[in-house]
């Protein structure tokens, strides 16, 4: 391990702190080193070790880091944070004392890294501010700071409809290959255009998508001021476990230091999956779907930390994006669930919808954002406020005629002009729109300004939109009127 990787195994957290503090010293002749009693799938059973404690780090053969997460009285379940590929039963093990430290600060930006801030860019080492622990306590009620400021995604039917707030935790739920990772690393190209550094955490997921992220970044000019944290399929199982901790409390740092982070959490079914499996080998008792039954308690403590400062406590904000996998849409699974729970609201992919060809495939009917709709810049707001229940109205509409038959001239209308708002809403991946461009698509709706226009026009007329729109005064909507009339006659 480098000087800037080791584990920062000095200090300890508070709740080490009042447990020292509470308990006797322990009795002299306590034993400083266990040995392996079992070891296998990334765990190790310690048996011997007496003053160890829970979350506690332990130093194995090989230097190989250890994190303590059972406590039981006759053996110690520890969690590898390396290749433990060498250690076999029998071998020694000491305490190393101090919580599990990682890397956090300026240095980190623009690096590729795993959950121990080890290098994977083949870069020198970062340099970082400090070490801080990876469990930390959510900011205290005292010191968050009302949801007031917008965090634009970039995606129009998102910041339209379901609009996210600095320090918001807005999930991001669907199927496999639904585009959830998509609307994400939207949300982190839109940041270009704001102060806010994205963070990207990746728990599992294969190489060649974590490449795509890498590359989106770059070519949005993004990389130097983002962070990305990889813990592959292949690492240790106590690296994908500690993931998403170590990329909070990196993100921590710019909202502690006044700044403004978004973290995107990809993803936390593989996240829950690692910890039932690890829970599993603790011999821990299997709960509903067999995840033990802490999971909503792991989960809930990770996401509470991200929140909006009050201005005394220096007015930073952590804007959280949480993925999570379902199974034939279902939303009511446990994990899905807990985290609708927990989160400030979901954005639902329909798997129907992406593979008709609609996408982003959001859901209006299912999604929603709880704190953000105050933060919603006014102009887009007035654009958008009947348009959740039109595009709805429509959805309901058009599933009936296409049964045939004969429907009135206001029903024709209305599915008409619903066609239109789908096509305006519709957006490739990687094209963050500007809220400007979205600003305008909305008008152009409002207005009717696409009537007359064929559907392959409209389409045409919207990239057009967005391509000339960029760096207008959204606010402006006589210039931005101007734009739609030039792009309806070029394409017309
Ligand atoms: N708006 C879009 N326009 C065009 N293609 C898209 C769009 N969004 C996603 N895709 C494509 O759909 C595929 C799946 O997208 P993505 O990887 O974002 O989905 P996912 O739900 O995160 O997948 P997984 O479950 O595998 O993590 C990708 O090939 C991506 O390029």
């Amino acid at each position: 391990m480098t000087g800037t990787l080791s584990l920062a195994l000095t200090e300890w957290t508070g709740r080490q702190r009042n447990r020292l503090v509470a308990d006797p010293l322990p009795p002299p002749g306590w034993r400083q080193r266990g040995r392996v009693s079992h070891i296998g799938d990334g765990i190790a059973l310690i048996s011997g070790l007496e003053n160890a404690s829970a979350d506690g780090m332990l130093i194995l053969p090989g230097g190989v880091p250890g994190l303590v997460l059972d406590l039981d009285q006759d053996r110690l379940g520890c969690l590898l944070l390396g290749d433990g590929n060498a250690i076999k039963a029998g071998d020694p093990v000491s305490v190393a004392g101090g919580v599990l430290r990682v890397p956090v600060g300026n240095g980190l930006l623009g690096r590729v890294i795993d959950p121990m801030g080890r290098v994977l860019d083949g870069g020198p080492d970062p340099v970082p501010d400090r070490m801080d622990p990876v469990e930390r306590a959510a900011p205290a009620v005292t010191d968050r700071g009302t949801v007031a400021e917008t965090m634009p995604t970039g995606t129009t039917i998102i910041d339209a409809l379901y609009p996210i707030g600095r320090g918001q935790r807005e999930l991001i739920v669907g199927d496999r290959a639904t585009g959830k990772t998509s609307i994400a690393v939207d949300a982190m190209l839109a940041q270009a255009r704001t102060n806010i550094v994205p963070i990207y955490c990746a728990i599992g997921q294969r190489a060649s998508a974590v490449a795509d992220v890498i590359i989106s970044l770059k070519m949005a000019g993004l990389m130097e001021r983002a962070i990305v944290v990889v813990a592959a399929p292949d690492a240790a199982p106590g690296l994908q476990w500690i993931a998403p901790f170590a990329a909070m409390t990196m993100a921590e740092f710019f909202r502690d230091t006044g700044r403004h982070a978004l973290l995107v959490l990809d993803d936390l079914s593989k996240h829950a999956a690692m910890h039932r499996q690890i829970s599993l080998l603790l011999q821990r008792p299997p709960g509903r779907e067999a995840f033990p039954g802490d999971i909503f308690h792991l989960h809930a403590r990770l996401l509470e930390r991200s929140a909006k400062l009050s201005p005394a406590a220096g007015g930073g904000s952590l804007t959280c994006l949480p993925v999570v996998e379902t199974q034939a849409g279902n939303l009511s699974a446990y994990i899905p669930t807990n985290l609708i729970s927990i989160t400030d609201g979901q954005i639902v992919l329909d798997a129907r919808q992406f593979q008709s060809g609609q996408r982003p495939a959001v859901d209006v009917g299912r999604s929603v954002s709880r704190v953000g709709a105050r933060t919603q810049p006014k102009v887009l707001r007035q654009l958008a406020e009947q348009l959740k229940l039109e595009y709805a109205q429509f959805l309901e509409l058009e599933a009936f005629t296409r049964f045939g038959g004969l429907v009135d001239e206001r029903t024709r209308q209305t599915v008409e002009r619903g066609r239109r708002l789908r096509l305006l809403l519709a957006q490739r991946q990687g094209r963050p729109r500007s809220l400007g461009a979205e600003v305008a698509l909305l008008l152009a709706h409002d207005e009717n300004l696409t009537d007359g226009l064929d559907l392959t026009a409209v389409e045409r007329v919207r990239d057009a939109i967005a391509a000339h729109v960029d760096g207008t005064d959204p606010t402006d909507l006589e210039a931005l009127r101007r734009i739609i009339a030039k792009a309806k006659d070029a394409a017309e």
